[in-house]
This record gives C-alpha cells, structure tokens and sequence, in this order.
C-alpha cells in the first residue's frame, strides 16, 4: 500500500471551507496537495499559503488558490511532513530544505499537523541528521561552530554545487551524538551567528496522523 497516500490524504478532512490552510513540503505532502486540488474542485474554498517555491507551483498547477502573508490575517491550519516524529511529537524537518519556511508557517498557525508514513517514528530523535539553515558568508565559521556544540556537520550539496534553499541559504546537515535533549539544542544552534533556523520543532506539532499497524491512519494528538 502506499503508506505516504493514506497519511497524507487524510489530513484533508481537517480542512473546512474558508480555512486558510499553511501547504507544507515533500513527497507526503504531494498527496495532501493531490487531494485538496480535488477537493478544491468540488468546490471546496480555502487558501493555501506554500512552504516553498516547489509546493506553491503544485498548488498552482492543482488550481489551489494561494495568498501571501499580507492578504491574510490568520492561518487556521498547517499541514506538513516529517524527516522523524518522537513520542512527544517532537520533529526533525527539512530533509527537502524547506525547513525555514515551513517553521515560520507551522508557528503562525492555529493547529499543526503533521503526516508521516510509519518509517518515520522514532524513539529519540538524530538517527537522521539534522539540518541546519545557514547563510553562506562565514559557513566555515558557522561549521566549527556547530562542531563546537558536538556536532558533525557536512554541507549538502547538488551535482557538486552546495544546495541553496528557497532562501538562498545554505544546508548543513548535522548529526549528534545524542538528541535526548532537542529543545535546549533547538535554541544553543538558533545562538550561533550565521544559523538562521534549524530542523527541530519542538512543541509544535498539535497533531499527527500516521498509520497502525493494520495499516490504518491513527491520530495521536499533543500531550
Ligand atoms: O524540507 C522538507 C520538509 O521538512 C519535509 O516535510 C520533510 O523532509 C519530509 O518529507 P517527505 O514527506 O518527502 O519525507
């Protein structure tokens, strides 16, 4: 079965008429948006405020109208993926780069929630390496900086060439040691001069919708 499909379709039954809906980043993503595109047809109203270029261009091929922050005074509901979800629905985000982005819209909104496909959950966080947004002047500095608070940061790259986000940034992925305290980690990376954001989010997500082990969507919501 596919396992992404089921997640990520059935966060659309949390979209109401009217909502303005925060349209997150990915390959789970892709079938939250494939499904609001018909639903949008069927005569659903909403409006999408996108995580990144790439999903903005999905939603405009889908024909899911978009609004930019100065159009909207609220954002009822973030929808979006995961790289990994602990027990306490704490993330690592920004496998696709989209991780700035997606924070700033997951923050604004009333109710976040996340899909992810079962490969996804976690006992603690850090198996997959946790990326870090960074602007390019001074990346070197910025790397032994993080080196400094314990971790092993390698700069993403595309065909050779560093990978530049949405934002022009770059992506240090990092992996540590231990992630068995994220949210003090969250805010010591967010010190370091040069790092505009990273991956964690913690405390964030309201509610996650994978699946159990009949293969059903399951919700588990915010302790
Ligand atoms: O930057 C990308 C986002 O944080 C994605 O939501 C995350 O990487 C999960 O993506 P996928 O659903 O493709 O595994």
């Amino acid at each position: 079965m596919n396992e992404k499909k089921a997640v990520g379709e059935k966060a659309t039954e949390f979209v109401k008429d009217g909502m303005v809906v925060g349209l997150g980043t990915g390959s789970t993503m892709f079938y939250t948006l494939l499904k609001l595109g018909q639903l949008v047809k069927e005569g659903l109203s909403i409006q999408g405020i996108p995580t990144s270029i790439q999903t903005a261009e999905l939603a405009k091929e889908l024909n899911i109208p978009l609004a930019g922050f100065k159009e909207i005074e609220k954002i009822d509901l973030a929808i979006d993926g995961a790289d990994e979800v602990d027990e306490n629905l704490n993330l690592i985000k920004g496998g696709g780069g989209a991780l700035l982005r997606e924070k700033i819209i997951a923050k604004a909104a009333n109710q976040f929630i996340v899909v992810a496909d079962p490969s996804k959950m976690v006992k603690t966080l850090g198996s997959f390496p946790l990326p870090v947004e960074i602007v390019p002047f001074g990346a070197e500095m910025t790397e032994k900086h993080l080196r400094e608070l314990g971790g092993s940061p390698a700069l993403r790259r595309v065909n050779g060439e560093p990978f530049r986000t949405d934002n022009g940034h770059f992506i240090l992925d990092c992996i540590f040691p231990s992630l068995a305290q994220p949210q003090e980690l969250e805010v010591s990376l967010n010190k370091i001069p040069g790092v505009v954001e990273n991956g964690l989010f913690i405390g964030m997500a309201d509610v996650l919708i994978t699946l159990n082990s009949d293969h059903q969507p399951i919700l588990y919501r915010k302790k």
